[in-house]
């Protein structure tokens, strides 16, 4: 591990006092390895042998690291990995998540709390997931679309673009860029980053973030605050400023004492701490609140200047409509020449975010016509509606599997020709278009495997 900074240390003992010894061990120590279950596409039961993580019951550690990427069960959305303690978020939310809501995650790349939230919500609930950076809201548009869920949506925006949809949200997720002390363990280029100047810089850009956002909360509506650090000023500070300046107050969140969360350092602040000399996890802050202050009403949605003519409520022939369970609570449209589905009970609010928003994903994109064929897109094939029975299905082995996701091309010689939904244990990967000597290979090439360092064993992380 990099050498840390005597600031940190002055700094953090004055937190921990006695415990700053067992704290700097466990710095020392490996990082616990985690994933969470996707409970609509994975067999919880036969993982039940797995230790769970005690704060989220889709949550379990695994001995040790496997090379992810050559499980095909992680390509299908099986699972996401995620470090243990920020898992808890499901546990905070829960307690105040009812009815259908419309839910923002603001900093969401990439991806692991939305993927939560989604597992979470109901399904007439919205799911907006944000990330201000292109390059990191293209991962984040992959990772929802692998979990499947039709009630989302992936967009690119500034926070304070987003800040004018006021009185919007019933609750907002600000998982926000901080100084990463949490993450030491995990990742030495945290430590040699981290300075008091670029905490003080961290705690400013959060404060300007929640400001941004601030206006797009309803009144009473629930904001979730959360970093992977340790200080004071990104976290009961923040915290507090929230309370005074924005208008709320804290709510507490209840907590069993065998989990070994630690209270907030500053008494009148709830909030939940993690130390990985405690918790078997990162370092993870988290808080909650409800907004006291009066919304305004949503006087100045902007109107982007163009729409982008998406031609709305065209009919689908139902043959492709049943390609979704349940299409009834659909509403099908195009866009660019492609369809899709969305959830029809949340279908005007798509349309008014997509007046506002850069909409990097939404709802389910069912393909194409080409020709005489409709192409399936991967999202259909990802997807949790996605109804098998509509399809030619071929389960394949490991090794074709990650050919497959290496997007090189296959031969299926005793599969008919057309369209081809290839799964791995039954989970479904992906299309391809079977000519009879060869399968044109469907995969989104962004996605593909790119190592070439394959394992010679099929790599089960479950
Ligand atoms: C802690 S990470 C989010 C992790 C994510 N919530 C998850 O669980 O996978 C913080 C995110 O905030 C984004 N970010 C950076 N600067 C930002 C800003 N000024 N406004 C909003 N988000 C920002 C980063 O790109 C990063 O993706």
């Amino acid at each position: 591990m990099a050498e840390l900074s005597i600031d940190f240390i002055s700094r953090t003992k004055k937190l921990l006092f006695k415990d700053w010894d067992l704290f700097a061990d466990a710095l020392k120590s490996e990082s616990p390895v985690s994933i969470r279950l996707n409970p609509a596409k994975a067999d919880v039961k036969k993982v039940a042998s797995f230790s769970s993580v005690l704060w989220n019951s889709d949550g379990m550690y695994l001995e040790k690291r496997p090379r992810f990427t050559f499980d095909p069960l992680f390509h299908s959305g099986a699972y996401y990995v995620q470090e243990a303690s920020s898992m808890f978020i499901g546990h905070v939310l829960k307690q105040y998540m009812d009815g259908d809501l419309k839910v923002l995650d603001l900093c969401a790349a990439p991806g692991g709390k939305s993927t939560l939230l989604a597992s979470l919500m109901n399904r007439n609930s919205l799911l907006v997931s944000n990330e201000v950076i292109r390059s990191r809201a293209n991962i984040l548009a992959e990772n929802m679309i692998k979990w499947g869920y039709p009630n989302n949506i992936v967009t690119n925006n500034d926070p304070a673009q987003i800040g004018k949809l006021h009185n919007y949200f019933d609750v907002i997720l600000v998982d926000a860029p901080c100084s990463g002390e949490g993450m030491f363990r995990k990742d030495e280029g945290a430590i040699n980053e981290w300075s008091v100047e670029n905490v003080k810089l961290c705690k400013e850009r959060q404060q300007r973030i929640l400001a941004d956002i601030w206006p797009a909360l309803k009144t009473s509506g629930i904001l979730v605050y959360s970093t992977c650090t340790y200080n004071l000023e990104e976290n009961e500070e923040n915290v507090g400023w929230i309370r005074d300046e924005l208008g709320a107050e804290v709510l507490p969140v209840e907590i069993e004492k065998g989990w070994r969360i630690s209270p907030s350092f500053v008494k009148e602040v709830p909030a939940y701490r993690f130390f990985p000399y405690k918790t078997k996890g990162e370092g993870f802050f988290c808080a909650l609140l409800r907004k006291t202050e009066e919304a305004d009403d949503w006087t100045d949605l902007p109107k982007k200047p163009k729409d982008k003519g998406k031609k709305m409520k065209e009919s689908l022939p139902v043959e492709y409509k049943n390609f979704l369970l349940n299409d009834k609570e659909f509403s099908f449209y195009t866009s660019k020449e492609r369809w899709y589905a969305f959830p029809a009970s949340m279908y005007d609010d798509l349309s008014t975010l997509r007046k506002s928003l850069n909409v990097m994903s939404e709802g389910i994109c069912l393909g194409e016509f080409k020709g005489k064929d409709f192409v399936p897109d991967q999202s259909l094939a990802m997807s949790i509606y996605l109804n098998k029975e509509n399809f030619i299905i071929h389960d394949i082995d490991w090794r074709t599997a990650i050919n497959y996701l290496r997007k090189e091309p296959l031969a299926l010689p005793d599969q008919p020709k057309g369209f081809v939904l290839l799964t791995y244990k039954n989970m479904p990967l992906g299309f391809v278009k079977n000519i009879g000597n060869r399968a044109n290979n469907l995969y989104p090439q962004e996605w593909r495997i790119r190592s070439s360092n394959i394992p010679d064993e099929p790599t089960d992380v479950y």
